[in-house]
This record gives structure tokens, C-alpha cells and sequence, in this order.
């Protein structure tokens, strides 16, 4: 699976957009260069008829040939064509007319009533059978099946011109064949039900193209900037912009509130429907609801890289992937119709020619084994399942990246949690925190650490922040310089020429030079652990000045998560950067659920962790939010990031994506994928059995040609409706899920305070994209970052500056000064 890049994201989003647009698998074409994506249009088309694989490159080949179309893609369940041109170029009704399509929303989607050709086949060959009375009626048969054939012959012809060979034109073999033994009414039968059983199916696929529609059309188009009220295009807003969202309209791109207050409906995204609450700094998401209050919102985004329109690209990509069995039905296919058609010719001519007799008979048989070989129940087994699973999955949250993965959910037999940010809120709350020593007050610590933790998305730093917050310190991210990201220790930053670590015990050995695991030291943060809380150490020069402690809780729903896992037979691993203690402490929460834990992880000990669980327990998922664990996301047969909560670089490498922080919908995907393997199975054998008991049937005793083209036009009917049931969520028991609403609404709402906080705390994604070195290379730094700050020292203004000489009196030896516990706001004065 993690081998087989097809559709996989990369890891620029330049390079996620082209493998969006492009996916393999799907016979896009490029065609005309040099137009910017900016120009291109998207149009939806709805084609009916598209079966058989066959017809889907005939339509590709017939637009791909219009100048200005640069990709085509066909969704074969929901029979829809993505056409990607250049409006100028091509118009929407010049793409509408060339594959004889209708666009969405023109002229009544897709017909609630059967179309001409049908009503008057129907109807010509039900007065055909009063032919028992009147013998001359008979030829009413024969004058339906013509009234019926039109849009056969033209789809038949059309790919006939293509010497290929369809569907379409394996019935009009039969018909004529029907017409050759002047059997007219079987004729018209055969036409009859083969249109009329294509008319239901394109009915019932409707429901599925509606889901997906809707998806689409999420995001109003127009916006409303806070300062003039001018009403512009959503598409036009520049990142920065102020736009107002009065209550009852919808987010229209991804922001953050800057004034008001309110209540929003995220459904859309997370596929839950309560009211998160929003205050100044709250992120808010194109595509959410403003219940009530009006707030005015800067945007964060340009509207077409909304989450929510990323979201509609993959879905979109989704829909498109092949999955590994669909590739397989689709590449036989290809030759399986030919076959087919020379065997069935043999079939009814070399009897004949070695003599044996009842010519009619053979001919039928012949005509029954073509019709019964019509591989399109088999060729629709998998692709409806997969859409109607995909957007099952997307209705409740769950955003998963293709068909492929569908699959190896089902397979999963071992899941991997990260610990911080996936089983735990990664809401931190700070314990304690303190001065080492009496270098440096409290309110210049406070100052260094929010200014360097605002440019770290971590939800530590989220917490630190907010706690300098507290003690009304404003966070200076613009004077710090050379931020880095020690992957699985801390950060490092330079503020005002001194050289700070903030991070674990790793990070404080990196750091520091003083021998900090005295004795002496460890009974000082004895004081600190207790609980199994995490402790963060901050460094400066390479003398420690301050040890904090935090504590994070875990998910509402975690372990009931774990337990549902481990009922199906799937083992729960922990994987986390975090301490031992804080692991432990998780593992107790959740009363011990868990299988196993590893803990002090760095990102490549997650890697190789669940390269080990998969050689040792099967396929493996894993579940994580932070870069830290994009890796191991990556290389898990399934990998799952947190939602919006989580980085963007998780959530680019990760096979799915939970939009809610729900971690019950790990074992509903799981379930998920099982339903859809169950279902893709039952879809095969029935197409399968069905037809074999038609030839035996044929062979047997009558070869009935009707009764082929009934089983043939059935099993597809039934296939695509047994795969629509996956359409329905699989949730048992609606008060149970009651229940977990308002745990989670309570949750939500708790997540949401603390995102309060967190909004100052800007992400810093550019920064964290060199985060494999850290800086000077390991080993102690403390008299290389000595001189610097030395050199530094003139740029310092006073305060600093007379910090900075004490810091320079202060020697390398261990402080025996102890903590100084912080207290009150009233340290936190002076120049901040
Ligand atoms: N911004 C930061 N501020 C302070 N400490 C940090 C920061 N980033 C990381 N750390 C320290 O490094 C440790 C490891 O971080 P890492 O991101 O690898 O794991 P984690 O997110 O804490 O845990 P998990 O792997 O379960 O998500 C953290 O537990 C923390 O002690
Ligand atoms: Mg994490
Ligand atoms: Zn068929």
C-alpha cells in the first residue's frame, strides 16, 4: 500500500494539486499548455449510459479531442464527467453538446420518468401481445424494439467507430439476432428491459450524484468585506482580507475571527451538528454555519485552498482512483469482450458447419452466451460501493483518500495512536512553573518562552503561550530569530541574542552544558513530576532557567474507541514522543486499554515502530496529528490524521483524514471498510452465480434470450443497489449516539476555550519545514552560544541588557538556588 504512490498527496501542495488534477488511473489528458489554472473552469456533466468501461474512454477520447480541455475524468457510479477547460476556449454547452450530456442543473438532472424511446417500446410491445387475437400485431414487437433502439445504435456506433466493442452493441447483436429468428417479441424484450433496467439504475445513482453535489456546493461564492460591505467573489479574496458572516450564512473561506461572537454549526466538516462557539481568535472554516452574532473574520486562505475545497478535491480524487479489483475487472474487460463475441459466433456457426442439426437452436445459444457474458454487474460491483462508502465516510467525518484505502481498512489488525493531540485533547494546562535559579525573573522567562513558543504548533506551545497570557505577557514572535524545530526534544530560538532550548529532558542534555541530573536536581523536579505530568525545561545559553509542568487529558470517547478495537479483533499501540511518565499516565486514564507504549519517541522510532507492528501483527494503521508523525503516517498501510486540529503536514501524507476529533470514528472506518469488502464480495458472486445459472439453464434446456437479457440487466440493478445501502451510516443505536453527541458537545465546547488561547499562536509552517537539523549539530553549544550572544549583546536594549550581564557572571555550575515558584501577575510588568 505505502508503496504504491498512485494518488498519494505529495508532499508539496503544488504537487498534491497536479496529482488531484491528474489522477492515473483515470484517462485524463492534457492537452493545450500554457494556460494558467486560474482561468480553468470546471464543468459537471451527468452522461447517461456510461457502463461499461468501454464507453468511459469513449466520452474521455471524445472531449479530450476539444481544444481548451486540459483533463477529463469520469466517475462511472455517479455517471458524472469532471471536464477541466478554459472557458474561453470551449464553452460549457460546446463540451454538453459534443458528448451529448447535460450539465448539472440544466434542464431537470437526471429524468424522474423514463425516457421517449422506452414509454413507446413498452407500450408497443404490450399491444404486441394481444398478437394471440390478431396475428398481424406481432409486428408491433418488431416496431418497438426500433422505437427503442435509437439511443443503443447511437452509443453502439459511437464506439463501434472506435473499433471497440460495447455493451451496447452485444444487445444489438442479440436484438438482431432475435429479428433473424423472427422471434420479434424477444426483440423487443430485449430492448425493452436492457433501456428501461439502464433508466432505474441511472435513477437510483442519482441519490449518489446528490451527495456529491452537495459536497460541492458548500461553499457560497460571494463574500462580504467587514469595512465597506461590498459584496465580492469568494474566489477573488485575498488572504488578510476582513469579511463579515452575519448569522445564517455560511463561512465563505477559512479565517480567523477578529470581532463577535457566535455560535457555528461545523457539520459540514466534521459531520457533527452542534454549535461550537467562536470568539475573537477562534478559526473558523469555509462551509460552517454561523448560527447566531455576527462576527467579522480575516481571512487565512485563499478560498480554492479552503479546507473544505481540498476537502471536494479529494473527494473528487477519490472518486476517481481505481482501486486495486476495479484495475483488474477493467484491464480483462478490454479483452473479455471480443473474446466473447468470437466465442459466441463460434458458438452458433461451427455446429452448423460440423454438421449437427437445429440451427435456431444454436444461433440462440450462441446469441444467450454473448448476452450472459456482458460483464457490466461485474465491472459496477466495486466502483458503486467504493463512491457510496466514500461518501458515507465523508458525511460523518471521515475523509479517506481513494478506493484503495477503503480496502485496507478492511484488513487493518492493528492500530498505533499517537498520544498527544490523538488519544489526548493536546490541550495542555500548565501545573507548575519556575525560575531555576536567579538569573532571570519571571516575566523576561515568560516573555522568551511565549515569543518562541507562538512560532510552534505544538499544542504544548499553545498552553505556554496562553499561560503567559495569563501573567500579561504579549508574545513577541518577531524577535526571535533562527527558530528551529528539534524533532521529538523541543525548539530553539534566538531571542535578543541569547540562545534558548524549550523542550524535554532531551532537549535540556542537547542544551546544556551543567550536569543537571545531580542528585541534587532530580529531588528538585521530583516535586515536579509527581502526577505523570510532562516536564518542560528551558534553557538559556546553556544554563537551565526555568522547568514547567503540564498535563493534557485524554479524549472523551478514547478508550471506548480502544475497547470497540479490540472487540473486532485490533490491537491498540501507543506510540508518543512524550515521557514515560505522561505515557503512563494516559494508559492509566484510559484503564489500561492499551496493548502496548512506547514512549520518548523521536519521529524515526515512530517509523520503525510501525514497520515492526506490521511485520509483527499485519496491517497496520496509524492514527497522529503532529509533523512528527507524518513518517510513521506515511509509512502505515493506512494512515490517519487529525482533522483540522492536526498539522497540514500530517494531514497531506495521511491516507485519511478525521475532521472531528472523534476518535470513534477509527473503529466506524474500520467497520466501514469491512462493509464495503462484504459487500464488494457479495456484488461478484452474485454476478457471477447469476449468469453461470442462465448458461446452465441455457444448455440445459432452452436457451431463453430474454431471461439472459433479464439476469444480465438484473444482477446489474441489484449490484448497484446493494452497494447504495452503504449509503446508510452504519450507526446502531440512535441513543447511544445521542449520548456521545453531548460528551462531545461538551468537548467541543472545551476545545474551542482553549482554541481561544491557542489563536495567538500562530502556526508556524514555514519554519517547521527544516526541522531535521538542529542547530551547531548536537553535543553542547554552550560556549559557542556564549560568544555569540556576547557579540550580540550591543543591539540589547537596557533591560535586557542588564540581564544578559548577569547571565554572563553566571558560571556553568549546577544551581542550588531551587525554584522560584511563580506567583501572581504582578512580576509580569515592566517592558512587555
Ligand atoms: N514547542 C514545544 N515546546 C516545549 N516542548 C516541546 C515542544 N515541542 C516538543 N516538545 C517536547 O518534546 C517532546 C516530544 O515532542 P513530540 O512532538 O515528538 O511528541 P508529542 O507531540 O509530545 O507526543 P506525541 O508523539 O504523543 O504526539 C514533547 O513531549 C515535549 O516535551
Ligand atoms: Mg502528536
Ligand atoms: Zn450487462
Amino acid at each position: 500500500m505505502a508503496g504504491d504512490g498512485e494518488n498519494r498527496p505529495g508532499a508539496s501542495d503544488a504537487a498534491l494539486e497536479d496529482s488531484l488534477l491528474l489522477p492515473e488511473g483515470t484517462a485524463a489528458i492534457r492537452s493545450s499548455g500554457g494556460e494558467t489554472r486560474k482561468k480553468l473552469e470546471k464543468t459537471y456533466l451527468d452522461v447517461l449510459g456510461v457502463c461499461c468501461s468501454a464507453e468511459v474512454a469513449l466520452v474521455d477520447s471524445l472531449l479530450a479531442r476539444l481544444d481548451g480541455v486540459r483533463a477529463v475524468s469520469v466517475v462511472v457510479p455517479s455517471r458524472t464527467v469532471i471536464v477541466e477547460h478554459d472557458p474561453a476556449a470551449v464553452s460549457q454547452s460546446r463540451i454538453g453538446l459534443e458528448a451529448s450530456v447535460r450539465a448539472y442543473g440544466s434542464s431537470g438532472i437526471i429524468s424522474r420518468w423514463p425516457s421517449p424511446y422506452i414509454v413507446a417500446c413498452g407500450a408497443l410491445l404490450l399491444a404486441s401481445s394481444f398478437r394471440l387475437l390478431f396475428p398481424p400485431l406481432q409486428w408491433l414487437a418488431l416496431v418497438g424494439a426500433c422505437a427503442g433502439a435509437p439511443p443503443m445504435l447511437l452509443r453502439g456506433f459511437a464506439t463501434a467507430s472506435r473499433l471497440a466493442l460495447d455493451i451496447n452493441i452485444l444487445m444489438l447483436i442479440a436484438v438482431v439476432g432475435a429479428v433473424a429468428l423472427k422471434d420479434y417479441t424477444e426483440a423487443g424484450l430485449i430492448v425493452f428491459l436492457f433501456t428501461s433496467a439502464e433508466w432505474l439504475e441511472t435513477l437510483a445513482c442519482t441519490k449518489a450524484s446528490a451527495g456529491m453535489s452537495s459536497l460541492l456546493s458548500m461553499i457560497p461564492p460571494k463574500a462580504v468585506l467587514a469595512e465597506t460591505g461590498e459584496i465580492v467573489n469568494a474566489r477573488d479574496l485575498a488572504v488578510g482580507a476582513v469579511i463579515m458572516v452575519r448569522a445564517g450564512e455560511v463561512v465563505p473561506v477559512d479565517g480567523v475571527v477578529v470581532e463577535g461572537q457566535s455560535e457555528v454549526d461545523e457539520r459540514s466538516l466534521t459531520g457533527e451538528s452542534y454549535p461550537v462557539p467562536k470568539q475573537p481568535m477562534s478559526k473558523v472554516w469555509a462551509g460552517t454555519l454561523n448560527l447566531d452574532g455576527y462576527i467579522a473574520v480575516r481571512t487565512s486562505a485563499l478560498a480554492e485552498n479552503s479546507t473544505v475545497a481540498k476537502m471536494e478535491k479529494l473527494v473528487e480524487e477519490a472518486q476517481n482512483s481505481r482501486s486495486k479489483t476495479q484495475r483488474l475487472i477493467d484491464s480483462c474487460a478490454k479483452y473479455y469482450t471480443p473474446a466473447v463475441v468470437v466465442l459466441g459466433a463460434g458458438v452458433a456457426v461451427l455446429p452448423l458447419l460440423l454438421g449437427a442439426g437445429d440451427p435456431e437452436r444454436w444461433l440462440r445459444l450462441g446469441l444467450v452466451l454473448l448476452v450472459s457474458a456482458c460483464p457490466c454487474a461485474l465491472v459496477l460491483s466495486t466502483p458503486v460501493a467504493t463512491f457510496c462508502a466514500l461518501l458515507t465516510a465523508a458525511r460523518i467525518g471521515i475523509l479517506i483518500k481513494g478506493g484503495d484505502i477503503l480496502e485496507s481498512l478492511a484488513e487493518i489488525t492493528a492500530v498505533a495512536f499517537d498520544k498527544t493531540g490523538t488519544i489526548t485533547r493536546g490541550e495542555f494546562s500548565i501545573h507548575a512553573f519556575s525560575v531555576v535559579g536567579d538569573k532571570v525573573q519571571m516575566s523576561h522567562l515568560l516573555y522568551w518562552i511565549s515569543s518562541i513558543e507562538s512560532k510552534s504548533s505544538h499544542p504544548m506551545a499553545a498552553a505556554l503561550v496562553d499561560y503567559g497570557h495569563s501573567k500579561y505577557i504579549q508574545p513577541k514572535p518577531e524577535d526571535v530569530a533562527e527558530f528551529r524545530i528539534l524533532p521529538g526534544e523541543g525548539i530553539y530560538g534566538v531571542i535578543h541574542g541569547r540562545h534558548i532550548y524549550i523542550g524535554n529532558k532531551r532537549a535540556l542534555a542537547r542544551a546544556s552544558s551543567c550536569h543537571t541530573d545531580t542528585e541534587e536536581t532530580k529531588t528538585m523536579l521530583g516535586a515536579h513530576l509527581k502526577g505523570g505530568v510532562s516536564v518542560g525545561y528551558v534553557i538559556c545559553d546553556g544554563e537551565l532557567v526555568g522547568v514547567f509542568s503540564l498535563s493534557d487529558d485524554c479524549r472523551t470517547g478514547a478508550a471506548e474507541a480502544i475497547q470497540e478495537l479490540r472487540t473486532m479483533g485490533i490491537s491498540s499501540v501507543m506510540l508518543t514522543g512524550d515521557s514515560a511518565e505522561a505515557a503512563a499516565h494516559a494508559q492509566e486514564q484510559l484503564h489500561g486499554v492499551l496493548d502496548e507504549i512506547h514512549s520518548e519517541l523521536l519521529p524515526a522510532d515512530k517509523v520503525r515502530l510501525v514497520g515492526a507492528l506490521k511485520a509483527k501483527a499485519g496491517p497496520t494503521m496509524m492514527v497522529g496529528d503532529g509533523i512528527n508523525d507524518a513518517p510513521a503516517l506515511a509509512m502505515a498501510d493506512v494512515g490517519v490524521s487529525m482533522g483540522i486540529s492536526g498539522s497540514a503536514a500530517a494531514m497531506e501524507t495521511s491516507h485519511a483524514t478525521l475532521m472531528s476529533s472523534d476518535i470513534l470514528r477509527i473503529p466506524e472506518a474500520i467497520r466501514l471498510g469491512r462493509r464495503v469488502r462484504r459487500t464488494i464480495a457479495v456484488n461478484v458472486v452474485v454476478s457471477v452465480v447469476v449468469k453461470a445459472a442462465v448458461l446452465v439453464l441455457a444448455l440445459a434446456w432452452r436457451p431463453l434470450l430474454w431471461a439472459a437479457v433479464l439476469a444480465d440487466v438484473g444482477t446489474c440493478l441489484l449490484v448497484v443497489l446493494n452497494g447504495m445501502l452503504l449509503l446508510r451510516e452504519g450507526s446502531k443505536d440512535g441513543k447511544e449516539e445521542a449520548c456521545r453527541a453531548t460528551a462531545r458537545s461538551l468537548e467541543m465546547r472545551r476545545s474551542s476555550q482553549a482554541q481561544l488561547a491557542a489563536g495567538g499562536a500562530s502556526s508556524a509552517a514555514s519554519a517547521t519545514t527544516n526541522t531535521a537539523e538542529s542547530p551547531g549539530g548536537g553535543d553542547c553549544h554552550c560556549c559557542q552560544n556564549q560568544t555569540k550572544s556576547t557579540e550580540r549583546s550591543v543591539a540589547i536594549d537596557i533591560p535586557a541588557a542588564a540581564d544578559e550581564q548577569v547571565l554572563k557572571a553566571a558560571s556553568c555550575a549546577p544551581t542550588k538556588s531551587g525554584f522560584t515558584q511563580c506567583t501572581g501577575s504582578s512580576e509580569a510588568t515592566g517592558r512587555m
